[in-house]
């Protein structure tokens, strides 16, 4: 047995809520937000940063992929617990112990489905059956390690006596957390607070283990869910940096956080968790993987602490508490736009740099300080915005397997038709290549893609000006899918059709390292 046990429930405090993450797991099993094995190392730091108590890292016995991804996050992590994701299954529980062999504090991760309509038409086991495997999944990670969490998915529409029977024989059997999903977000918040009442008054030994809860937003209750439980007694909340997840998305991690802190009058719990990295870490997530927060996003919504009408922005200026319930500092939000340019220097440029959230090294400071330099030569004032265009674009781009060097475009109603030149390094080697085109766009992704020798579906397109005026960079992503792979680019140039360009071949790269990853 190789495991820690501080981090084990014994030792909680009662009035301390412990934040789980699982953007890596359920977040990634949204349509479209799939991510590479770097970007999860990435994105497991910033959660690390932000503070989480827990991050799960994937279902080891679901793809190579997730089996590596979880192996680089455990290897990579040394203040949260890492968990990995298991079926009652013998062998995914010792694919997932394999995987989490180099974590700080692990924790296996077990389920099964409890309500009747997932015994019946998906496991088809009788719930003695389920019992019984329950027991003994919980019992085999147990003998691995103290820190075993048994998730009874699809809870919410169990029968709550049958449940209950359950969750006894899962903490008598070793499980130390026991988690109580609303699987399919049905629930409402009252009926759930009072699921996990029950829970309290009927299953004898409830106050070993610590009640969890995961809830997902088919309805838009997974928050008020989330917190109801919380009322009701749960000291786990599951969630996701914006709320990503399977279908409508799971519980958002910055709104739960939020609620819990604005409201410790209402909730008297804290976390831990470092609400100043609240909104870097939604902005890099919403980087990684091309999905940008919606304006009107709860907390980190590019709206959410703006003004508009003459009299709220007068109530504002005389006094902030007016319409604004929170402090945009608080979730890292500065809201300070210095202006970088030409002229500015490497403190600022650094400063602006970690304001972002971003920890550079010396060098990688002098390649965003060149960058920013070039750009101010094309565009007057730089923004944050253009920062982390360029840090993402210099600093955390793939090591390229296509690289683009040169692109030039003829555009126009003329009767030439749109086409592109392109010059572009295909594993080192230099490939130049002219080609037609429905319309400049078309010109552009038909040339890069014969030369890279894949066209794949291009199934989502959008232009979006990083900062405002015309001469304001633009940011382009594209989805492009091969047979079961999908994988998001990114780029941003002042010009829109190099930025689309750089977004196309991004997504190669990211697709060709997605299959290789995959097959390895
Ligand atoms: C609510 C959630 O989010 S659960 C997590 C969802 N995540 C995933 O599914 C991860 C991606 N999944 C996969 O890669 C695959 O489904 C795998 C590798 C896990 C399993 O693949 P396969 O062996 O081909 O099985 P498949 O997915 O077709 O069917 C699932 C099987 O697991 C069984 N099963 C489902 N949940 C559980 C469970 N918690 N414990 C034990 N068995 C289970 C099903 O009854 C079915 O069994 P059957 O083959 O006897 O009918
Ligand atoms: C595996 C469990 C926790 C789950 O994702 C769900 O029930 O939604």
């Amino acid at each position: 047995m190789t495991n820690d046990d501080s981090f084990v429930s014994s030792g909680h405090q009662p009035d301390r809520v412990y934040i789980f993450d699982t953007t890596l797991r359920d977040g990634e099993q949204s349509p479209g937000a799939t991510m590479t094995l770097q970007e999860k190392v990435r994105l497991a730091r910033q959660l690390e940063l932000l503070g989480v108590d827990i991050i799960e890292a994937g279902f080891p016995a679901a793809s190579p992929g997730d089996f590596e991804a979880v192996r680089a996050v455990s290897a990579t992590v040394r203040n949260c617990q890492i968990a990995g994701l298991c079926r009652c299954v013998a062998a995914d529980i010792d694919r997932a112990w394999e995987a989490l062999a180099d974590a700080a504090h692990p924790r296996i991760h077990v389920f099964l489905a409890t309500s009747p309509i997932h015994m019946e038409h998906k496991l088809r086991k009788t719930p003695e059956q389920v019992l019984e495997m329950a027991v003994a999944g919980v019992r085999h990670a147990a003998s691995l390690t103290k820190n075993v969490e048994f998730s009874a998915e699809d809870a919410s529409r169990s029968e709550p006596a049958f449940l209950a029977k359950v969750v006894e024989a899962v903490i008598d059997a070793g499980a130390t957390t026991v988690n109580i999903p609303d699987t399919v977000g049905y629930s409402q918040p009252a009926e759930y607070g009072a699921l996990i009442r029950y829970l309290r008054e009927h299953v004898s030994n409830i106050a070993k283990a610590v009640i969890s809860v995961h809830c997902h937003d088919d309805l838009g209750l997974a928050v008020a869910n989330s917190l109801a439980a919380v009322e009701a007694g749960a000291r786990q909340i599951e969630c996701t940096i914006n709320g990503i997840g399977e279908r409508a998305g799971n519980t958002a991690m910055d709104e739960v956080v939020m609620n819990l802190n604005v409201r410790r009058d209402h909730y008297h719990c804290t976390c831990g968790i470092v609400t100043e990295q609240i909104f870097p870490t939604a902005r890099t997530l919403s980087h990684i993987i091309g999905m940008p927060i919606p304006a009107n996003k709860a907390i980190v919504g590019a709206n959410a602490f703006a003004h508009e009408s003459g009299i709220h922005q007068d109530g504002v200026l005389k006094c902030r508490e007016t319409y604004e319930i929170m402090d945009a500092a608080t979730i890292g939000k500065t809201g300070n736009d210095m202006v970088l340019g030409k002229h500015s220097g490497r403190h600022a440029i650094k400063a602006k740099v970690e304001e972002l959230g971003y920890k550079l090294t010396d060098d990688q400071i002098t390649v965003v300080s060149d960058a920013v330099k070039k750009l101010a030569d094309i565009k007057k004032e730089i923004f944050a915005e253009d920062v982390e265009a360029i840090i993402l674009e210099e600093i955390f781009r793939m090591p390229d397997r296509f690289k683009l060097k040169y692109l030039q475009v003829h555009a126009g109603n003329g009767p030439i038709p749109p086409n592109a030149v392109v010059i572009m390094d295909v594993n080192g080697e230099e490939n130049r290549l002219h080609n037609f085109g429905v319309g400049p766009i078309d010109a552009v992704f038909n040339t890069i893609g014969t030369i890279a020798g894949c066209k794949p579906d291009l199934e989502q397109f959008a232009v979006n000006a990083i900062t405002g005026g015309t001469d304001a960079q633009g940011e382009v992503t594209v989805r492009l899918r091969r047979n079961s792979y999908s994988a998001i680019g990114r780029g941003s140039d002042p010009d829109i059709l190099v930025a689309a360009g750089k977004a196309y071949v991004n997504a190669l790269n990211r697709l060709a390292k997605k299959v290789e990853e995959n097959h390895a």
